[in-house]
């Protein structure tokens, strides 16, 4: 369940903050050089761009890959011609961890997303701590107004949100936000089923001038083809890279369709 991901984040988060308080990652939020600009590195193209995940395990699929080094896996996916970075930063579930996203910001020139279950502004200043440019937000996980003030605090600083959605509702509410960029995860993060048409359904919904992604269901350069042809500017691929023995050669083929 969703909730249940969010509260153990939030858990995690909690010991954390007893051995880093929250006035010592917020110091060291602003000590870092500044964030990257993911919008430009993200904006619509005449061919597709990838944001290429780090990711060990999922709930749904259990262990995908070892992953011993991220961050060379992530120099493999920038030479593939990766447009950012997304690090799997949940530990409980998702085998991830903030050093990971820490290893990899030092590895790479191109944005870096962490992916994790955010629903504190403790976890946006870690974010930024660790030097992600990119801070993924779930609406379904979040009510309006933390939602609003999460997505706040990611723009005061220099990062930029990527708002996540499953529903027409919640394209809705992202769209309340002011986004630059809007994702529609094919996987329920409830049931863990994919629908690989939600895309397809909720992209006309999304107006011109803010980037689409399309979230998971990836596998081969088909499914790619079918996210572009139905309106992606991005699409986020996690399991076909981890598991695939040359993931340079797979980018390449994904950015080909
Ligand atoms: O491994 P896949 O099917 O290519 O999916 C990647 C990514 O979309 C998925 O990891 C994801 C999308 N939204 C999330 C939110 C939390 C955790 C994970 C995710």
């Amino acid at each position: 369940m969703l909730s249940d991901l969010v509260a153990g984040a939030l858990e995690d988060a909690a010991a954390r903050r007893h051995v880093r308080s929250l006035a010592e990652v917020e110091a060291a939020a602003l000590a870092r050089p500044a964030a990257l600009d993911a919008v430009a590195a993200l904006a619509p193209d005449d061919r597709v761009k990838i944001i290429a995940e780090v990711k060990r395990s999922s709930p749904s699929r259990g262990t995908l890959a070892a992953i011993p080094d991220p961050a060379g896996l992530a120099a493999r996916y920038e030479e593939g011609g990766a447009s950012a970075i997304s690090v799997l930063t949940e530990g409980r579930r998702f085998g991830g961890s903030l050093d990971d996203l820490e290893a990899v910001r030092a590895r790479v020139a191109i944005p870096v997303l962490r992916k994790d279950f955010i629903a504190e502004p403790y976890q946006v200043f870690e974010a930024r701590a660790a030097g992600a440019d990119l801070v993924l937000l779930i609406v379904a996980a979040l009510d309006q107004p933390l939602l609003r003030e999460l997505h706040a605090l990611i723009g005061e600083l220099g990062m930029t949100a990527l708002v996540e959605t499953h529903s027409a509702d919640e394209v809705q509410r992202a769209l309340d936000l002011g986004p630059a960029l809007v994702g529609v995860n094919a996987r329920n993060l409830t049931t863990f089923e994919l629908d690989p048409e939600l895309f397809g359904r909720l992209a006309p919904g999304i107006p011109e001038g803010i980037v689409r992604i399309a979230e998971s269901a990836v596998l081969s350069p088909a499914d790619v083809a079918h996210y572009r042809r139905a309106g992606a500017d991005v699409v986020l691929v996690g399991e076909a890279l981890v598991t695939h023995g040359d993931p340079v050669a797979a980018i390449t083929e994904f950015r080909s369709v």
